[in-house]
């Protein structure tokens, strides 16, 4: 069932924590804030759009993303579920692109942080579109339970997701691909490079798919760039004290950097997206000259897909942290 603005506001308005306002093209939005952070998040897609501390916005979202409902939004952090690129469905999957239900909107004073909770079942939506087919031949609904919880904290930022296979009949497998699609803002894409990949293998979708080592402590883009960078595992850097190297975003230009961590059991693999100049063009939602000013390094399960029997459980947790704090 879906509510008005006011009952949104009713039901959710907590305060300075959290308000539900009419957002662009009037779709609704929850606004959340802390002392010093605060994060946007669209109903439709549950799908954040601004993430700040300290009055600085660390992500990337287009100026002419169209905020339709039946789209999904350019920018932010777009949830990537139950399919990631191409497949039976629709590219990327349509966790983006439907309405997700508040479940619980929750604000610790002590921690100073501040949750929303949103909730997606199976519906007569998903129920067209995704089915599974199970040993008889048949094919069944896909019956899912999920959870997607943000939590912002004062200077970063949780991202949990759960799923359930709530289906009854004993051989239906939920299979699924995740990922948090997210797009950084960055001072320009000359300036930045990317830490905690080096020595992984990539499938390099600009190369036919070739799988290629990568060679690099930093990684810089120059050019169109997409890749899965697989079991992306923090490991030992050499040098003095042996850290582990984590996966970072190094901006030379605003002398900014964020650490991007994950439970990388459930979570393995890493996207690193740029369109360049030529795609840049022909997306009709993204701006010719905006590829200068993001980068996306989304966290996933992309190369093997999860599968859960019914009543299994999947759950994953990814944290944005701007300047190098860890929360997990
Ligand atoms: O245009 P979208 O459906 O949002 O996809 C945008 C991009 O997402 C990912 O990063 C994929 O690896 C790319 O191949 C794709 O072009």
């Amino acid at each position: 069932m879906s509510h008005t603005l006011e009952q949104l506001q009713s039901l959710w308005n907590k305060g300075k924590y959290i308000q539900v306002l009419k957002g662009n093209n009037d779709l609704s939005k929850l606004v959340l804030k802390t002392s010093t952070s605060s994060c946007e998040i669209y109903i439709h897609g549950a799908h954040i759009t601004s993430f700040k501390t300290n009055s600085i916005e660390h992500l990337f979202m287009s100026e002419k993303s169209g905020f339709q409902d039946t789209k999904a939004i350019r920018g932010g952090v777009p949830l990537i579920w139950p399919q990631f690129g191409n497949g039976k469905i629709q590219t990327h999957g349509f966790a983006r692109n439907c309405d997700w239900e508040i479940h619980k909107a929750l604000v610790d004073e002590k921690a100073q942080s501040v949750q929303i909770e949103f909730l997606l079942r199976n519906n007569e939506y998903s129920d067209k579109i995704w089915n599974c087919n199970i040993t008889s031949g048949k094919e069944t609904v896909n019956s899912f339970h999920t959870i997607y919880r943000v939590t912002l904290h004062p200077d970063f930022l949780d991202l949990e997701f759960d799923v359930k296979n709530t289906s009854a009949t004993s051989d239906n497998i939920l299979e699924f691909q995740i990922a948090f699609h997210t797009y950084y803002q960055i001072s320009n894409i000359d300036n930045v490079y990317v830490l905690g990949l080096e020595g992984r293998d990539y499938i390099d979708k600009m190369n036919n798919h070739k799988i290629t080592k990568e060679l690099n402590q930093k990684v810089q883009i120059s050019n169109e760039t997409d890749r899965v960078y697989l079991n992306v595992v923090p490991t030992q850097s050499t040098g003095v004290g042996k850290n582990y190297q984590p996966l970072q975003l190094i901006d030379n230009g605003s002398k900014t950097s964020i650490t991007l961590t994950y439970d990388y059991q459930s979570m393995p693999d890493v996207v690193v997206w740029n369109p360049w100049i030529e795609k840049s063009k022909k997306m009709d939602d993204f701006a010719d000259n905006e590829y200068h000013n993001m980068i996306c390094i989304e966290i996933g399960t992309i190369n093997t897909p999860v599968k859960l029997s019914p009543n299994q459980s999947f759950q994953t947790k990814h944290s944005i942290l701007p300047s190098n704090k860890s929360s997990l």
